[in-house]
């Protein structure tokens, strides 16, 4: 009796056997069409086995199996266990969550390429002396695969159906292994590439000496300092040895500029990108070229960490800092995380590569878990660090958000015909509208959050649920007629601009100004043809981008993240100031940045002036080990949200009931269920429980536990709850 395992898109942690007469191990990693409570969906095949835990008579007979397309390789298979235990989420659905949508239809267009065969390490120490004399067959497939190296897909084809069988014999015993081989020799424009600088060249010269192992390197390079030239260099050197690269990149807006960069570096190697913005048969066509082996280069957001690679040697995650590695619903998986297992399960180096990399990898880096790889000073020789300097508002008040100094400094660059960019992290005209005579605010509904105005089109929207209604003319509360938009958003700042510098180009790039198709390139593009002369943007602008001409950066209201009761969010700050500042002056022109704050003694602005981020970096470690918080523990956060917020706290508070902590968890705390910081979101009330450990190991073992507990609880349909392993926000 042949039956498979198979993993389906259900909430239900588990693999679920079928009878399928026909399958066989080469069927490991396809998918499949399964009836489930009277439906048919489809899944993938997961292992081939003989017997199951389920009674014979309730087995039901699996449908077809699709092997038009080629069977997820086992590593990816197992990267998906790995991501399901470890984030404690149901397998089947971490499959699909990281299969192209077509794929999961079984609506493929691809036509499979047939795998080749060769021998493993442990098949090349096979002799004819360990193969009895009788085993005729066997001998001879044993002789044919270590005189020719290969039995390509052809060849195989012409074979008798029992040599095929021995194949996958051989297989399952580990002497071969099945390959698509890469297209011809990749074609390189060496041409374009400059001459590394000293610091480069030692960086790449380290990493090309380790490849073929697993090595996690933290490439810590200041702005401009050329960590994508250290990228394509030792990408070069890989695809000459037909060899793959996987790069993650943190938001679909960085992706088109990368990818511009390695297609102009490597116009003869099949590049494929993989965001967010693909269609469906964008995405699957994509992935099936990974998979073949025909991509060299994989260029993605975060789900391209699952994209199958035979021949991949390398993986670069580009500004690792970055919280957008770690989605936010649904499985909660770090891809920066993900890609240091897949590297390790690979046995290949990984680069982190950041100005300013996330203390988590900076610890590591400092204890020598990680590699660590410096460039101090930018690449463009007669580039240097820009100047910083605070503007204290408590003394020089700002109209309009804009203080004199900074007016001052933009008229200047102007007239220099240099651009500027003034950087305020907050879209919309204003973020609050409020009542003179009451005090009343504009909130949201279903939402714990002030509506933001957005003049232009004099409507109030929330930013968190999209939720929107007119401006309304007078205070509902007390019918004064006099409600004001309080506070600075993009819009507003661009329209005062637009007031001080009427001859000025000013471009302002938010995610309202990029909604439509196409127009975030348009906008790049302007701005290196240098047809904008000031830039107003959001966190957009601020990582990634060389504008050679940008001399100046004005930043208009970064306190509000200053006293913060997220313990990250200094560090996010810190970050962000820092690569926004690196914008300026990355080549001939001298760069300088001004900084508009309440707080200019502030420790975190004095380190930005010093630009100084190993010394930053290490006082933050020093506060976190004192005060418990990671990378010296490992937390989880379990969340509920119901619509009273009662009952989301009751449920936690049944949850913790299960953890019974004291005595089979010594190293776990967990602490009291509280409301969420931002309680109401879309009509739901939430709140969030905390559980924090000495080490991963003990916080794994005992969330494998709990979780399952937590499962088996009987929940009212009105609660919904998951679980967040190494959650961002708390
Ligand atoms: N060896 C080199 N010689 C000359 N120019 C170089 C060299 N390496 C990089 N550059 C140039 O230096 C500029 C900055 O490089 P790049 O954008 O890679 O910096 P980065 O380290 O990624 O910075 P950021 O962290 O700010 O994104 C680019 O214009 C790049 O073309
Ligand atoms: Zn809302």
């Amino acid at each position: 009796m042949v039956i498979i395992r198979v993993a389906l898109d259900v909430p239900i942690d588990r693999l679920f056997d079928y009878l399928a007469p026909d399958a066989d191990t080469a069927d490991i990693g396809r998918c499949v069409r399964v009836p489930f409570s009277s439906r048919q969906i489809s899944g993938i095949i997961i292992s081939v086995c003989e017997t199951s835990s389920v009674p014979e008579g309730k087995l039901k007979y699996a449908g077809q199996i699709d092997r038009q397309t080629p069977p997820l390789p086992q590593p990816l298979l197992g990267l998906f266990e790995f991501c399901s235990r470890y984030y404690h989420h149901p397998i089947g659905q971490v499959v699909m969550n990281g299969l192209p949508v077509l794929l999961r239809k079984f609506k493929h267009t691809g036509k499979e390429q047939p795998p080749s065969w060769r021998l493993t390490d442990t098949g090349k120490s096979i002799t004819l002396a360990d193969l009895p004399i009788r085993a005729k067959a066997k001998r001879q497939l044993i002789s044919l695969l270590s005189e020719h190296g290969i039995i390509t897909a052809e060849i195989c084809k012409a074979m008798s159906s029992h040599s095929r069988k021995l194949l996958h014999e051989f297989k399952d015993l580990g002497w071969v292994e099945q390959f698509t081989a890469l297209p011809e020799k990749a074609v390189f424009s060496t041409a374009s590439s400059p001459a590394p600088t000293a610091e480069q060249a030692q960086a790449i010269s380290e990493i090309l000496d380790r490849t073929g192992t697993f090595t996690p390197w933290l490439l810590n390079g200041i702005t401009g300092s050329g960590k994508t030239e250290v990228y394509l260099q030792v990408t070069a050197s890989l695809l000459a040895q037909q060899k793959q690269v996987l790069i993650l990149v943190p938001e679909i807006n960085l992706t088109p500029q990368l990818e511009a960069v390695f297609r102009k570096r490597f116009p003869g190697t099949t590049l494929v990108s993989l965001h967010s913005g693909l269609n469906n048969s964008e995405r699957l066509q994509g992935w099936l070229q990974a998979q073949r082996g025909k991509a060299g280069i994989v260029l993605g957001t975060r789900l391209a960490i699952f994209t199958p690679m035979p021949e991949l040697s390398l993986i670069i995650v580009d500004e690792e800092q970055d919280h957008s590695f770690k989605q936010q619903d649904g499985l909660r998986y770090s891809a920066r995380d993900l890609a240091i297992y897949r590297a390790r399960q690979a046995n290949i180096p990984v680069i982190l590569g950041s100005a300013t990399p996330s203390l988590e990898s900076y610890h590591q880096a400092r204890t020598g878990r990680y590699r660590l790889l410096q460039l101090h000073s930018r690449a463009i020789s007669q580039a240097a660090l820009p100047t910083i300097r605070c503007i204290d508002l408590r003394v020089i008040p700002a109209q309009e958000g804009l203080s004199e100094p900074v007016l001052d400094a933009l008229r200047h660059c102007l007239a220099r015909k240099q651009q500027s960019l003034v950087f305020i992290n907050r879209r919309g005209y204003s973020p609050v509208l409020l009542c003179k005579s009451c005090r009343w605010i504009a909130t949201c509904k279903r939402c714990s959050s002030r509506l933001v105005v957005h003049l232009r089109d004099r409507q109030l929207r929330c930013h968190y649920c999209g939720d929107q209604q007119p401006v309304s003319p007078a205070c509902p509360q007390c019918g004064d007629p006099d409600v004001l938009p309080f506070g600075h958003g993009t819009q507003r700042v661009e329209a005062a601009l637009i007031r001080h510098f009427p001859e000025a180009r000013i471009l302002r790039v938010d995610r309202d100004s990029i909604r439509h198709k196409g127009a975030w390139q348009q906008m790049l593009d302007r701005i290196h043809r240098g047809e904008a002369d000031i830039l107003v943007g959001t966190q957009l602008l601020a990582k990634g981008h060389d504008f050679p001409n940008l001399a100046l950066v004005c930043a208009l209201n970064a306190d509000a993240s200053l006293y913060s009761t997220d313990f990250r969010a200094e560090e996010h700050l810190f970050a962000q100031l820092i690569q926004v500042a690196g914008r300026a002056g990355r080549a001939n022109v001298p760069g300088s940045v001004l900084i508009q704050t309440e707080f200019p003694q502030h420790p975190l602005y004095q380190a930005l002036i010093r630009q100084d981020y190993a010394a930053y970096a290490q006082a933050h470690l020093k506060e976190r080990r004192s005060a418990g918080f990671p990378p010296f523990v490992y937390l989880a956060v379990l969340r509920a949200e119901a619509p009273v917020l009662t009952d989301a706290l009751e449920f936690l508070r049944q949850a913790a009931a299960l953890a019974a902590v004291t005595e089979n968890y010594p190293h776990i705390q967990l602490f009291d269920p509280v409301p969420a910081h931002m309680t109401r979101l879309k009509g739901l009330e939430r709140a969030q429980l905390l559980i924090q450990a000495r080490s991963r190991r003990h916080l794994q073992t005992f969330l494998g536990d709990w979780h399952q507990r937590i499962t088996a609880l009987p929940v009212h349909s009105r609660i919904r709850w998951h679980l967040d392993v190494d959650p961002l926000t708390l």
